[in-house]
């Protein structure tokens, strides 16, 4: 059950787009909307109480028949399929992607070697629940007697991002626990984190699928060695320390007992964890309650993904979209601009989820490309955004395709506090879209009483050409289940891009050689003897570096 391997740059409809694309290139938003007043009924998809526009987009609606014909000559339908039915997908780590069986909320069987995953799925949620209540209502208690009241998880990439965005999304929803997350092995983190707590009362959740990562691994020695180092005792460890992984044998080599061992399995991609174990620190920070709901918006996204016909389909409308500036218009970037304080950590979330799977050159028959891949994910929740980056995509002379976010109430509604973020959120999708043209610009000068030669200087400065892409996704508020929808929305969007783009999103052995390089310098650093094995810089840096050392 492994994927097709078709390059989509053979297929009819790549040839197809590209004469598309050269009628559609220099075509303007202003026309394109001028033209058909309908544009928006056209252009936008709803779901549940989320809506997604895709008007302001430079597409027409062959423009959508062909990136849909393009999915079906890369026969996306049976790719999803085999994602969901537990296909070895992730062939060159030889495992199925099942994600989505982690919030398979009705239960259907999925199978893994013959074997029902459902059934272990749930013994881990059964024992997150248990687990959190206990903690959460102070049942569960300290060496010392005392409550829990701060919780630290050390664990790095996906076995952090995925638990920090979502406790920072969810804040609104808090439990009276404090969570904290120590991920860089910069002795910094950990120390500026444990400097305000008390080991009587803190729990630390060791998070990492192969218990092998040398951050985390560091950062849990050093937790422990802090706690050792209060009143606590060897035994008191089993209260104050759980860990998250697919292996056992290390957990044991730590000395958790695998008692206090939340377990998930090879099938679940780190970047794509966060709904399994490695969402405890989810469960203790806003309550299991809430992360079911968030499991629940997942697998409600993942039926409409899994079920609605390609052009009424939101991961698969918004990657073609993606595919359409990254291959046709060279577009380098995407921006996640999301109008909501609580999803500050959305887009480096993404960065992750979307870099990690995509940023490949190497197709699925083992060949280089010879087209563009994974775009660079970046942004920042607006209004901050529109003070410090916009003025690039405005006038900038790269093309950067925005996803602006926000929700219709704010969970936070105080004074006019939300309809100016809203009016900024409206108005900066439509500035993007249409500009400002030199007539708007010359009788705006007037109207400020400037004279002809003020007007001559500045007209060029002031004139915004527009035709900057955006899509909009509007949501009611921001709710756990909003939430999951939103998170795997963007997760299948990377999914149906790596298809198209014939490659394979669930390794990522590009992050194997810089850890390779480290674990051959530890030692050097740890020497006197001048460094001479690199090439000159590294070499150079390594002896200057020594010798600046106190
Ligand atoms: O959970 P682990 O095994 O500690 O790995 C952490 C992260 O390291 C990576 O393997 C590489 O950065 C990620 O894919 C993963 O999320």
């Amino acid at each position: 059950m492994s994927l097709h391997k078709i390059n989509p740059t053979e297929t009819a409809a790549w040839k197809k787009l590209n004469s598309h694309f050269e009628e559609i290139k220099n075509q303007k938003l202003r026309d394109l909307f001028q033209n058909d007043k309908n544009r928006f009924d056209n252009f936008h998809l709803k779901f549940q109480e989320f809506l997604f526009d895709y008007s302001k987009n430079r597409i027409d609606s062959e423009t959508i028949n062909l990136l849909v014909e393009l999915a079906n000559e890369c026969e996306l339908k049976d790719a999803i399929e085999k994602q969901f039915s537990g296909g070895i997908i992730n062939e060159t780590e030889g495992r199925a992607v099942l994600h989505t069986a982690l919030r398979n909320r009705d239960n259907r069987p999925v199978y893994v070697d013959g074997k029902d995953v459902m059934t272990e799925v749930n013994v881990v949620l059964e024992q997150m629940k248990s687990f959190s209540d206990k903690v959460i209502s102070g049942e569960w208690k300290g060496f010392s007697g005392k409550e829990i009241t701060d919780i630290v998880n050390i664990g790095i990439g996906g076995s952090d991002l995925g638990p920090v965005m979502v406790i920072e999304a969810l804040k609104k929803y808090k439990t009276r626990l404090s969570l904290h997350f120590v991920s860089n092995v910069d002795g910094t983190h950990i120390a500026e984190t444990l400097k305000e707590l008390n080991p009587e009362t803190t729990l630390f959740i060791i998070a990492s699928k192969t218990f092998t990562t040398q951050e985390t691994m560091t950062n849990a020695l050093t937790a422990r060695d802090w706690f050792l180092n209060s009143e606590a005792n060897e035994n008191d460890v089993a209260k104050h320390f759980v860990a998250l992984s697919t292996n056992k044998t290390e957990v044991e080599k730590f000395g958790i007992d695998s008692a206090n061992m939340f377990q998930f399995w090879d099938w679940v991609g780190g970047r794509y964890s966060l709904w399994s174990a490695i969402g405890l620190s989810i469960c203790l920070g806003v309550g299991f309650e809430n992360f079911v709901e968030l499991l629940e918006g997942a697998f409600a996204m993942d039926n409409h993904f899994r079920n609605e016909d390609f052009n009424e389909n939101i991961p698969v409308i918004l990657a073609l979209l993606g595919i359409w500036y990254n291959n046709f218009f060279n577009a380098e970037s995407v921006a996640i601009l999301p109008y909501e304080q609580y999803l500050s950590r959305f887009a480096a979330y993404f960065q992750q989820g979307d870099m990690e799977s995509n940023g490949k050159y190497i197709d699925r028959n083992g060949k280089s490309v010879d087209y563009q891949t994974g775009a660079i994910i970046w942004g920042e929740p607006g209004t901050n955004g529109q003070h410090a980056f916009y003025q690039l995509i405005h006038q900038g002379t790269k093309l950067i395709p925005c996803d602006f976010m926000a929700a219709a109430n704010s969970l936070n509604p105080i004074g006019d506090h939300h309809a100016k973020l809203m009016s900024n959120f409206f108005a900066q999708t439509e500035a993007l879209a249409f500009g400002k043209t030199e007539e708007e610009v010359i009788s705006e000068l007037k109207s400020q009483g400037k004279s002809t030669p003020e007007i001559e200087f500045l007209k060029p400065y002031k004139v915004f050409e527009g035709n900057k892409p955006t899509n909009s996704f509007l949501y009611n508020e921001l709710s756990p289940k909003t939430l999951g929808s939103l998170i795997a929305m963007y997760e299948q969007k990377i999914f149906v891009q790596g298809v198209i783009w014939n490659i394979f999103s669930f390794d990522q052995w590009g992050v194997e050689l810089g850890k390779q390089l480290a674990n051959k310098i530890l030692p050097e650093l740890n020497s006197d003897a001048e460094i001479t094995s690199h090439d000159s810089s590294t070499n150079g840096l390594i002896n200057a570096y020594k010798q600046m050392r106190k």
